[in-house]
């Protein structure tokens, strides 16, 4: 009989999971799998579970939880030989990869999509030890969205992040930054780098949207400026879909970035602080199998 590891963060969006984890189960049951359901307590578990997955030769690993424990099951599967399929059931706030993937962001529909749903492979990419599948963002503008509370984020939802982007666009707080790609560099003042793997961004779905899950690149957008009208013209554009056409945006395709910050900066990876600058980013092209939805 082919095996499912269902892990499932009990806290994430609301405490919705109790609601939907019988589901779940059944589901996969319907679907030929045995299922071994394990729920996060805490940090570093959902890491630790699909590592654990790997190493028990699990046929799918299922992430049910917000983009924290879905990096956290990614980091889990990255370096590991036999590799599961993959798949989430979003529950957080923001759910950029499930976005991204098409998958629902109601669970429930989610859910009834795996039973028909076909294996792609996608990109993910490694900065330092760590591995992400959404993005990167270092600068003014990511400190401030890293310091939004988890009562915020509870109360106001993505709105939270746009409080805070907006805090840090208007202020004038630049960095020096200097970027060195596949085919050059670029060095200046910048609120904000974005490395992009997915089309959605903080809930955005039209930032970078020509960056697909499985092209090969890191999607790098630079905000040279900030200010009112910079911020005003650009939140524009990006809702259009045409942020990378601002006079004060540079974007970069490249395999590999290295971001270089005076002074050094903590990264956001995918929503939460991860590593200090200098960093090396890379991508690892079609490096996980996930299941999506047909369609
Ligand atoms: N049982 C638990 N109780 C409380 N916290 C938990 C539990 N299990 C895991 N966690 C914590 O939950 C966090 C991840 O939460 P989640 O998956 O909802 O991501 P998120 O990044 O907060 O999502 P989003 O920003 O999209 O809402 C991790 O910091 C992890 O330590």
């Amino acid at each position: 009989m082919k095996k499912a590891m269902f892990i499932l963060n009990p806290s994430s969006g609301k405490e919705l999971a109790g609601s939907v984890k019988d589901q779940t189960v059944e589901t996969l049951k319907t679907m030929g799998y045995e299922v071994d359901v394990k729920e996060t307590q805490g940090e570093g578990d959902a890491k630790g579970f699909a590592r654990q997955a790997c190493v028990e030769k699990c046929h799918l690993v299922i992430a049910m939880g917000g983009d924290g424990t879905i990096n956290e099951a990614v980091n889990g599967l990255a370096e590991q030989q036999h590799k599961p399929l993959f798949s989430i059931i979003p529950l957080g706030t923001v759910n950029d990869f499930a976005r991204a993937l098409g998958i629902s962001l109601e669970p429930s529909k989610a859910i009834e999509a795996l039973k028909t749903a076909k294996p792609v492979f996608v990109d993910i990419a490694k900065v330092q030890k760590q591995y992400f599948m959404n993005i990167l963002a270092v600068g003014q503008l990511a400190e401030n969205v890293s310091q939004v509370s988890v009562e915020q984020k509870t109360k106001l939802g993505t709105l939270a992040y746009v409080i805070e982007g907006v805090k840090a666009l208007t202020s004038n707080d630049e960095t020096e930054i200097l970027i060195e790609h596949d085919r050059g560099k670029w060095e200046g003042k910048s609120v904000l780098v974005l490395v992009a793997l997915t089309n959605s961004v903080g809930g955005f779905e039209k930032l970078a949207p020509d960056a697909k899950t499985d092209d090969g690149f890191l999607h790098v957008f630079i905000v040279k400026s900030a200010g009112i009208p910079a911020f005003m013209r650009m939140s524009l554009a990006m809702l259009r879909g045409k942020l990378e056409e601002d006079p004060d945006v540079v974007v970069i395709k490249t395999e590999k970035v290295s971001i270089k910050t005076t002074p050094d900066m903590t990264c956001n990876i995918d929503g939460d602080d991860g590593c200090s600058t200098p960093v090396l980013v890379q991508i690892l092209k079609r490096h996980i199998e996930v299941l999506i939805p047909i369609g």
